[in-house]
């Protein structure tokens, strides 16, 4: 069984592959906090392989993708306590002999490479992946494999953290979509504002990148908030949530 370790900002999210199969199950999903030691993490990832019947034994192969690097030694020291078995730390020095290419290694985050070799793996053609995480990002493969670019902006939950965090009178609120776009109290002003406005920024950054980038693109969506926006459901060919995990096991496998 293989093992791919996503860890992002909100959360590390792993999941286990067995061999043959073409789902990730189970997977556990642990809130990201930086001063996680490999004791804590040893301890809550043996208790959910046990209640979902996965032996230790049976996990062969790790990689691991992380965004946080102050996270790299307690998931690496996690996986020599509970599999005996170093993992693969995805870094700049992946990347060769990849079908997927960039360049600038070293500044990429290694899940948005992630993404883009599983997105451009399915589908062997130009694409686009939209990943709802902490940032939402777009990703923009060409039909060669070639990262054209990326774009960063606050996800959704961090902007509507943020309205929350810099105002005094603005509420948290739940992030659903309203039934009509013109907010009639505060709360439906935020949430409009937000998932009517994060529509509208994603409909218009796919735009304007066919607009420079006139390729025939698939476009992906994956991250937590990815099921949120129904608004654009005729906008993706396709929502994996395990886009990520994928793509690391291909990386790792590439390399042993
Ligand atoms: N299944 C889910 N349903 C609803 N919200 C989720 C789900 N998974 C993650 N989230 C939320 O989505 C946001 C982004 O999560 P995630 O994609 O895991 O981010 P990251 O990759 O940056 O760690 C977080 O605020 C998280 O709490
Ligand atoms: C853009 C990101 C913050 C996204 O992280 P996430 O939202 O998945 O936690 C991460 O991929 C990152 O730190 N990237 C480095 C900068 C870059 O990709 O250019
Ligand atoms: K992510």
């Amino acid at each position: 069984m293989f093992l791919s370790i996503d860890a992002g900002n909100s959360n590390i999210v792993i999941g286990i592959k067995k061999e043959d199969s073409s789902v990730w199950e189970p997977i556990y999903r642990i809130p990201t906090q930086q001063n996680l030691s490999a004791a804590a993490l040893e301890k809550s990832l043996r208790l959910f392989l046990l209640e979902n019947g996965i032996k230790t034994l049976n996990i062969n192969n790790i990689g691991l993708s992380s965004v946080v690097p102050e996270l790299n030694a307690s998931l690496i020291n996690m996986c020599r306590m509970l599999f005996q078995l170093e993992p693969y730390l995805i870094d700049e020095y992946s990347y060769g002999n990849l079908s997927v290419k960039t360049s600038r290694p070293a500044e990429m985050g290694t899940d948005l490479m992630a993404n883009a070799c599983a997105a451009y793996q399915h589908y062997q053609q130009a694409c686009i992946i939209v990943d709802f995480g902490t940032a939402l990002t777009f990703t923009i493969v060409d039909e060669q494999g070639n990262i054209a670019g990326v774009n960063i902006v606050p996800g959704l939950k961090t902007a509507l953290n943020s309205l929350f965090a810099t105002t005094s009178k603005l509420p948290q609120v739940k992030l659903e979509l309203p039934s009509s776009v013109i907010g009639k109290d505060t709360v439906h002003s935020i949430q409009a504002g937000i998932l009517y406005g994060y529509t509208g920024l994603v409909k218009g950054m796919l735009s304007s990148i066919r607009s420079e980038l006139p390729l025939d693109f698939k476009v992906i969506a994956t991250g937590g908030l990815s099921k949120i926006l129904t608004t654009l459901k005729s906008d993706f060919d396709m929502v994996d949530q395990n886009l990520t995990l994928e793509g690391v096991r291909l990386i790792t496998l590439h390399q042993r």
